[in-house]
């Protein structure tokens, strides 16, 4: 039975608990044996790190059985999500339910499992630094991330005070998206260390709203958490000078309230962010693609170069370009292991054929 007198309504939502949305999800759960609900707030190797609406805090396991079931259907427990605890004779507190999330980030791993980041979120921002961090096709890339899950997004870019004109970058930013709206809110330019980036960032800090911040090693969301925090919650790591690449200070997602009563999620830097997303939800995240396709001469137009493609003439190259990388990727994606195997078989088949040519011009 739901037991939500135990938690006070008002602390959890300070949690970023919306109650009227995630009721059904929690009225589901086993509430029996005093069980208590918790936000999963940090991921550890073997434990999570779990907080009530009282502000207390504990460590936590989670049932095998729990974890089973997850893992059975592609999930697994993230930074965001809502559980249910009870404690063991021992007063460890063992988690036993998850209330299906609202919506969760999702990447795939480098073996092409598919790995929850965080759930429940209001607003993603998307930070990037105005210095060699700054790339127009990662944007692209991580715009279909939220887009797929449902996410409202904002573009933040840091280290505007290393810039020598930030707005250019903005109106660079804007034009490569075109009329593209994929849940984009709004695109800013701060400076992660000034107070000034609270005050840009503030209609979005609300209480009850859940943030989570993507972006690169380096990009400044450590830093843009602090300041939103107004505390040094978060190691600041450097960023390696040749290259502008972070030291990758954060290593766990982990989720703190900010000063205007939102829970920001702070992730590590993704190094690679390969997508959960099938070719349908691409072209879905890719409106301005699908709009403009609308106009082609041809009705299947690639977009490679056929005559009459509006796509072509109206997109930038660059977005474009993003287009069919991720497409193609999308594309291998959703090959069986049996496709797979046939188009590696004839890769080995050309290979030996390009080298028998080799071969045969230098007279072997
Ligand atoms: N000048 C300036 N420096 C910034 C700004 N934001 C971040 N930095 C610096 O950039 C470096 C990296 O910042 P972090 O906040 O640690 O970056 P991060 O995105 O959290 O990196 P990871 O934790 O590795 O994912 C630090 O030296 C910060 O001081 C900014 O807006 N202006
Ligand atoms: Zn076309």
């Amino acid at each position: 039975m739901l037991n939500l007198e135990a938690h006070s309504l008002n602390t959890l939502h300070s949690l970023g608990l919306n109650f009227s949305t995630l009721r059904p999800a929690l009225a589901a759960l086993d509430w029996s044996d005093d069980a208590r609900l918790w936000r999963l707030t940090e991921v550890h190797r073997d434990a999570f790190g779990l907080q009530a609406g009282d502000a207390s805090s504990v460590q936590a396991r989670a049932l095998p059985a729990l974890t089973q079931t997850l893992h059975a259907s592609g999930e697994n427990l993230c930074v965001g999500d809502w559980v249910l605890t009870r404690r063991n004779s021992f007063g460890d507190h063992w988690i036993h339910a998850r209330a299906t999330p609202l919506n969760t980030l999702t990447r795939r791993d480098p073996e092409g499992r598919r790995q929850a980041l965080v759930s429940n979120v209001d607003l993603a921002v998307l930070v990037m630094g105005l210095d060699h961090d700054f790339k127009l096709a990662r944007l692209d890339r991580y715009l279909v991330l939220t887009h797929s899950a449902g996410v409202p997004a904002l573009i933040v870019l840091s280290k505007a005070d290393l810039c020598a004109d930030a707005s250019a970058k903005i109106a660079e930013v804007r034009e490569h998206l075109g009329r593209s709206r994929g849940g984009l809110l709004d695109i800013l330019a701060v400076d992660g260390n000034a107070d000034s980036a609270r005050t840009q960032l503030s209609p979005w800090l609300g209480l009850g709203q859940t943030l989570v911040l993507l972006g690169s090693s380096g990009a400044g969301k450590s830093t843009l958490t602090n300041t939103l925090c107004q505390a040094e919650l978060q190691l600041v790591g450097g960023v390696r000078e040749d290259d502008s690449r972070g030291r990758h200070t954060t290593t766990s997602r982990s989720l703190k309230r900010c000063v205007g009563g939102a829970c920001i999620i702070d992730t590590p830097g993704l190094r690679s962010l390969q997508l959960d997303a099938d070719v349908a939800t691409l072209r879905l995240a890719f409106d301005d693609v699908g709009e403009l396709a609308a106009e082609c001469k041809f009705r299947n137009c690639s977009h490679q170069g056929e005559p009459g493609c509006a796509v072509r003439e109206a997109l930038s190259p660059a977005r474009l370009k993003s287009f069919q990388k991720l497409q193609r990727e999308a594309a291998r994606d959703q090959m069986t292991h049996l496709d797979k195997r046939e188009q590696l078989a004839a890769r080995k088949i050309w290979g030996r054929i390009g080298n028998a040519a080799v071969r045969a011009k230098r007279g072997d």
